[in-house]
């Protein structure tokens, strides 16, 4: 794993930005998966900024999204569809048609599972694999436990990922409890990964990453078995830990 560690979550948006941008450059039939959450808003804030500047295209880009609330449609304002609509795809010129989220709603979400695999699979793979961190160490919606040859499956959420995720919501009551995600192993399959990672609340979370074992308690660990992973970590987020070299 490479670290590169930067002053801020400003610095860190704006590094893990020029990361894409220049891996969209180079490859503008780049499939990308992304992330939700508050971490990578600051990403998309640059690449939009970008876009409009320097006019970096995403039309011929794919780009599959790690996960998205049970029950939630695409219209509404919590769910991951309405908020890459509204943190990226309105503002950049990526096809609609060509923006993959599971989908929360569909009847037989067993076949959803199978179907988004299926997708990410038929294109080719995701060459590189934007994600964020649970302060339980999960990614994606991937919560400690879960199996590392998991595929897109169904998850009970954690109390602390509901009670993290509150904050975007009215109020607790009306977080999902259950979500769909790309698994440990889809998430595994990408050709490289890039995870972002800012705060001090995230400090216990990178002391683990670093520092623990491999182990299905903490999803995020499996990111060891991977060849090409770069973290880009804020100042707050590394605090008193040890960088390898
Ligand atoms: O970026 P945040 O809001 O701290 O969340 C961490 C992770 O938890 C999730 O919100 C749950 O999937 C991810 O989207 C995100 O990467």
């Amino acid at each position: 794993m490479k670290i590169i560690e930067v002053k801020d979550y400003n610095e860190m948006s704006l590094k893990a930005a020029e990361y894409i941008i220049e891996k969209v450059i180079n490859n503008p039939r780049i499939k990308l998966g992304l992330a939700t959450g508050g971490t990578p808003v600051g990403t998309y804030k640059n690449l939009i900024a970008d876009h409009r500047k320097n006019g970096t295209s995403y039309q011929h880009v794919t780009t599959f999204n790690l996960d998205e609330y049970i029950g939630l449609s695409g219209d509404n304002q919590n769910s991951y569809r309405y908020f890459m609509n509204e943190q990226l795809f309105n503002h950049i010129d990526v096809h609609e048609s060509k923006t993959f989220i599971p989908s929360g709603i569909v009847k037989d979400m067993q076949a959803e599972c199978l179907y988004y695999d299926d997708l990410i699979e038929k294109h080719g793979g995701i060459d590189l694999q934007l994600l964020g961190i649970g302060q339980n160490g999960h990614i994606g919606f991937n919560e400690p436990g879960t199996s590392f040859r998991s595929n897109t499956h169904v998850v009970q959420l954690a109390p602390s990922t509901i009670q993290a995720n509150a904050r975007f919501f009215n109020n607790i009551e009306e977080v999902p409890t259950k979500a769909i995600t790309m698994g440990i192993a889809s998430i595994l399959r990408s050709k490289e990964i890039l995870l972002l990672v800012s705060g001090e609340s995230k400090n216990d979370a990178m002391f683990k990453l670093l520092n623990g074992e491999l182990t299905e308690n903490f999803p995020a660990s499996a990111l060891k078995k991977h060849p090409y992973v770069t973290i880009i970590a804020d100042k707050a987020a590394v605090a008193d830990l040890k960088l390898p070299c």
